[in-house]
């Protein structure tokens, strides 16, 4: 039986949702393959356990401590091993700052296709034909891959998840790895935003742009958003004015997200920005140049003072949230 290796991420010691997505596309790309859920740096069988409920038929749990600090060198050493027994037709990976670093060096290793930020599959097995986006989102390429092994990244809010299913039962190994000869080794992170709800994974997203003035405004923003159960982005302009940390920056030199819900406040809409959020499914722009760009690309388009606005927003769905 032929084999697709769904590589997870983990998080604070949690699954992140594009975990679920990789099971997901492996099953529509082969639904007749054994779809084994990898998860790398945790013996804790618990996310063995979530990755079967979520779709896949077994899991290995790859532990080794260097594990706890993911780097492109020790994951694809980790990875290479479990390849290496497994022999899988296919490995899919989160596009992801990991997945995008680890996915090219296994696919160096294998000789095989990389097909990167895919984000719909159509057809099955050696047919299987993915869509990526090209050109800062402008345009799509239906991609295949033509060799024995093929590794595939897909991007993250893409591909919806399979309905989790707690009677699922399947196989949680773990498997000790030993790395050898590390030319790096991580000593310490310190991480300078932790808002809650990863950026490239949130449903909804409020964003500021250099509109917002202020980096007090930014908690107008971050109040919207909680209300609306997502959380705060940012133009490049926002974050070179000082208002908010470059973490939060989404464009072509920041993060690439797709949320159901996109407001920009106070973003002009240039084409870097533009290249990181157009594939958002609602963008709602608000901002006070009826010209602005951003409205070119808006479903939604408000054209005001965001310092009107936003308040009134705001006090809307308090109320339709104090009414249900
Ligand atoms: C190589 C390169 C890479 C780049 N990468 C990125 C990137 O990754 N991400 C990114 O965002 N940018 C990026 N940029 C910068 C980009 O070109 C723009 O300069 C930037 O996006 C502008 O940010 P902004 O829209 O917040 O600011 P501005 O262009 O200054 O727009 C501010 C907007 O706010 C509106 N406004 C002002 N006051 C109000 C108000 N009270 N109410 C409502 N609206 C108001 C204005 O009408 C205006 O449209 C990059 C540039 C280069 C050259």
């Amino acid at each position: 039986m032929s084999k697709i290796i769904a590589v997870a991420e983990l998080r604070d010691n949690g699954l992140r949702n594009v975990s679920f997505e990789t099971i997901s596309l492996a099953k529509q790309w082969d639904d007749e393959s054994e779809v084994v859920a990898v998860v790398l740096g945790t013996a804790d069988s618990k996310h063995g356990q979530a990755m079967i409920h979520a779709g896949a038929d077994r899991a290995i749990l790859v532990s080794n401590e260097q594990l706890h600090t993911p780097t492109a060198e020790n994951f694809t050493q980790a990875l290479m091993q479990v390849i290496n027994e497994e022999q899988p037709t296919g490995i899919v990976f989160g596009h992801t700052s990991i997945g995008k670093d680890v996915a090219p060096r296994i696919a160096g290793r294998l000789n095989a296709a990389l097909l990167s930020d895919v984000v719909s599959i159509e057809g099955q097995k050696q047919d299987a034909v993915f869509t990526r986006p090209i050109y800062a989102g402008k345009a799509f390429e239906k991609t295949q891959g033509k060799t024995e092994t093929v590794l595939v990244t897909v991007r993250p809010n893409n591909i919806e998840v399979l309905q989790t299913d707690s009677s699922r039962q399947g196989d949680i190994t773990v498997k000790e790895v030993e790395l050898v000869d590390l030319k790096t080794v991580v000593k310490e992170v310190v991480r300078k935003v932790s808002s809650g709800i990863d950026l490239s994974e949130a449903k909804v997203i409020v964003s500021g742009g250099r509109g917002i003035k202020s980096a007090d405004t930014f908690e107008m923003l971050r109040e919207l958003a909680e209300l609306l159960g997502g959380t705060v982005g940012a133009s490049r302009g926002a974050c070179d004015a000082g208002y908010c940390d470059y973490a939060l920056q989404i464009g072509q030199t920041g993060k690439v997200v797709t949320p159901d819900l996109y407001i920009a406040c106070g973003i002009s809409g240039a084409i870097q920005h533009v290249a990181g959020m157009s594939n958002s499914k609602i963008i709602v722009a608000i901002n006070k140049d009826p010209e602005a760009n951003i409205f070119s690309i808006a479903d939604y388009g408000i054209v005001g003072d965001l310092f009107e606005v936003i308040p009134l927003l705001i006090e809307e769905l308090k109320q339709s949230l104090k009414a249900v």
